[in-house]
């Protein structure tokens, strides 16, 4: 929880902006132009954005506007830096959502309050997001497949022992929610349930994730007094109660060594710490890779894999249990229909055959967004038919001969829609051509991995075994 985007167009503000906060232990991006920086904000999650009101290519508080309807989990703080003559506008701009403002000549004192307590903010928004989605969760794991009924029965059988987990299964497929409905039956429920997806941290960040640092040792350097220097890491922050490993396949061999240690002495020294923590933690972890093959590879231990893989679970893709989809699209309208004031609203049997004739690479949670979009889309309807179904889903992509999507501009209703064919037809292009691996394949497409996995999962992209 520190990572600040500053958006400005002036290079000497831009430089002596993240030079200051570097120094303070924060991790510093920065953007010229509100283009640049939302395209930025769509694929990381930042804490705390410095936009400057005046940018060459749009007004401060349209791109306001923009970033509060970035996904809820990527919405940081914004902090509105405004000139001379602008202040009335950055003031308008708390009004709508930003955080605070700060006036140019920039104070370094008052710079430093403000991120510090913009930080804040976030992370109390991020905790009582946590809670909600905690309440949320009463455990339910919709499907009446026989593979979810089993999924159902061992979850059953399995919360109230302190065994590790190991769930297996494609990127959307639920294996998250089943954690969660794992620590929801448990002893611990009443504990802290914390998730760290370890393919969406940069490598250099995943060790303070998990086991935080102490004063002296954050990531980029030591900072000055009045700064939050000191990070509980995840394994902390779970202490008796669950961490949710996801994407455990993703961690560097150093860093699987590091929770080998922690998960056989429960004890682990955070960096910078002259004296360790002990703690008392059941982890879950879940994976979409085939585990197995990644040790044989050399990328995973074998000896961690047995640790974690103490009760295997294997969650299907949708493709595999079709006759779980009206349940699960009964359930999305409820819940979208409810925050969307249109409590009443259905599907149609024709509708619901089209969902099932779909392949559904991003699995339940392509599902769940399209149910969302749908509603969203149609502020009128009670009754979703099949026309109302984004084309992809209705038609089926359109594979050309050589296998690419065939992007002929009537195959999309929209440029979002047509663009987001291309980026999946263009990102799965990579993947094949390095045979799945996604570090390589970010590589060849000029990504952080982290970024690109984001972006897969946005477009409901998974890595086929
Ligand atoms: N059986 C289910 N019943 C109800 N909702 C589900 C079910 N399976 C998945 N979902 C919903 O689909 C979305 C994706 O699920 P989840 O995040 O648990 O998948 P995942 O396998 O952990 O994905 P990833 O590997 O990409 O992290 C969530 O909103 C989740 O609540």
């Amino acid at each position: 929880m520190n990572h600040v985007l500053i958006v400005d167009d002036e290079a000497e503000i831009r430089e002596s902006l993240e030079s200051i906060l570097r120094e303070e232990g924060y991790l510093v991006t920065t953007a010229a132009t509100a283009g640049e920086a939302l395209e930025l904000l769509r694929d990381v999650a930042y804490d705390v954005v410095l936009l400057d009101i005046w940018l060459p290519d749009r007004d401060g508080l349209d791109a306001l506007g923009e970033i509060r309807q970035l996904e809820s989990e990527n919405v940081p703080e914004v902090v509105i830096i405004s000139g001379h003559g602008t202040i009335e506008a950055a003031v308008r701009a708390t009004k709508l959502g930003a955080y605070d403002f700060l006036e140019k000549p920039l104070s370094l004192e008052r710079t430093l309050i403000v991120v510090k307590n913009a930080m804040k903010a976030r992370q109390m928004r991020e905790d009582n997001a946590e809670f909600a989605r905690q309440l949320a969760v009463k455990g339910t794991v919709t499907g009446q497949s026989v593979a979810m009924k089993a999924l159902r029965q061992q979850i059953r059988l399995m919360a109230p022992t302190n065994g590790r987990v190991l769930i297996f299964g494609e990127s959307g497929t639920g294996k998250e929610l089943i954690g969660r409905a794992m620590h929801a039956e448990s002893l611990r429920r009443d504990r802290p349930f914390v998730e760290l997806n370890c393919a969406a941290i940069p490598e250099d960040y995943i060790e303070s994730e998990l086991f935080g640092y102490r004063h002296g040792a954050a990531p980029q350097g030591a900072g000055t007094a009045g700064t939050p220097l000191e990070k509980r890491g995840t394994f902390e922050r779970a202490d008796g109660g669950t961490l949710f490993l996801d994407e455990v396949g993703d961690m560097s061999l150093k860093t699987q060594a590091k929770v080998l240690r922690t998960l056989d002495e429960q004890r682990f020294l955070p960096v910078g710490a002259s004296h360790p923590v002990h703690v008392d933690v059941r982890v879950i972890a879940a994976t979409n890779k085939d585990l197995e093959e990644e040790i044989a590879r050399g990328n995973f231990r074998e000896d961690l894999f047995y640790r974690l893989n103490v009760i295997p679970f294997y969650v299907p893709p949708l493709r595999d249990r079709k006759e779980d989809i009206p349940l699960l699209v009964k359930e999305f309208l409820q819940q979208f229909g409810q925050q969307y004031g249109r409590p009443h609203v259905e599907m149609s049997e024709d509708a619901l055959n089209t969902l099932r004739q779909y392949h559904w690479p991003g699995n339940v949670r392509e599902l769940r967004n399209l149910v969302e979009r749908v509603i969203i889309l149609n502020p009128k309807i009670q009754k979703i038919e099949r026309k109302h179904l984004p084309m992809l889903v209705y038609r089926g992509p359109k594979l050309t001969e050589s296998g690419r999507i065939n992007t002929r501009s009537e195959e999309f209703s929209s440029l979002l829609e047509a663009r987001e064919a291309y980026e999946r037809d263009y990102i799965l292009k990579k993947l094949d051509e390095f045979h799945g691996n996604v570090s390589r394949a970010a590589e060849g497409l000029g990504l952080e991995r982290s970024h690109l996995y984001r972006k897969m999962k946005a477009l409901g992209v998974s890595v086929k075994e």
